[in-house]
């Protein structure tokens, strides 16, 4: 068995062109492990998307960081995947708790989009993850396992798709989770994963990390052996990137 460190970089609504380039360049200048041993992938504002694209060195990828939930058509403002497909992006982001939280995206609408992207070809970053309130109600597995619940039943092929574990309360905040607590919940998700959809499955897929997770910290939640990787916010902008991605040495025990 063995999973492909994976490292996202989720630049959410920030950036103009001048600081996009800026942050390409670094990145391109970066000495990090090789494509063998980890998977990275940047995730611009749609606007950014081919300008990165064009861009960014060819060993790592691009994400959007959302799409329209069926096929294009008369739904304004909205990218579908098709489009995304056809700029040569690979990734997607869904279910991100942010358009969980501020768009009232359900599981239902979220499970309709991976299925969507999936049948167009896109490979998923699909998120879950509880809120403060719901983990000291110590339902957390509950609500994750809701969340997954609602994705799974529309995956064939989970080759496609990496899970990212993001509990609410560690998004931008500064509060990292715990190695333990992040461990805990994905070792209960492979178990999941294990009961529901295949030994084959839990094995395979990469569950990843994110909430404020940095240079100084990453080392520690990598080393788990559950943490297949992260999903970085704030520090995704930073020179700080390139030590999060250089984690998966740890992996490797180099
Ligand atoms: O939401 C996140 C990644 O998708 C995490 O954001 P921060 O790393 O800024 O906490």
């Amino acid at each position: 068995m063995s999973r492909k460190f994976f490292v996202g970089g989720n630049w959410k609504c920030n950036g103009t062109t001048e600081e996009v380039k800026k942050l390409v360049t670094m990145l391109n200048e970066a000495e990090v492990p090789s494509e063998q041993d980890v998977e990275v992938v940047v995730s611009p504002p749609f606007v950014f998307l081919t300008l990165v694209k064009n861009l960014l060195r060819p060993d790592f990828q691009v994400a959007a960081q959302n799409c329209w939930v069926r096929r294009g058509g008369a739904f304004t403002g909205e990218i579908s995947a098709e489009m995304l497909v056809n700029l040569g992006i690979s990734w997607v982001i869904v279910g991100h708790s942010e358009r969980r939280a501020l768009l009232n995206e359900t599981n239902d609408f979220v499970a309709d989009k991976v299925d969507h992207a999936l049948s167009q070809g896109l490979n998923v970053i699909a998120c879950v993850g509880e809120t403060l309130e719901q983990r000291e109600a110590g339902t957390t597995m509950e609500v994750v396992a809701a969340q997954t619940g609602a994705i799974a039943d529309r995956i064939m092929y989970w080759d496609n798709v990496v899970l990212a574990y993001e509990p609410v309360w560690a998004i931008g905040t500064g509060k990292v989770a715990t190695p333990g607590q992040a461990q805990e919940v994905h070792f209960n998700l492979r178990k999941w994963l294990n009961d529901n959809i295949s030994v084959q499955v839990a094995e395979s897929t990469r569950i990843i990390y994110g909430g404020s997770v940095n240079a100084a910290n990453c080392k520690e939640l990598a080393a788990q052996p559950d943490v297949d990787g992260f999903l970085v916010g704030g520090a995704s902008l930073k020179p700080e990137f390139v030590e999060i991605i250089k984690s998966a040495t740890v992996k490797k025990g180099v």
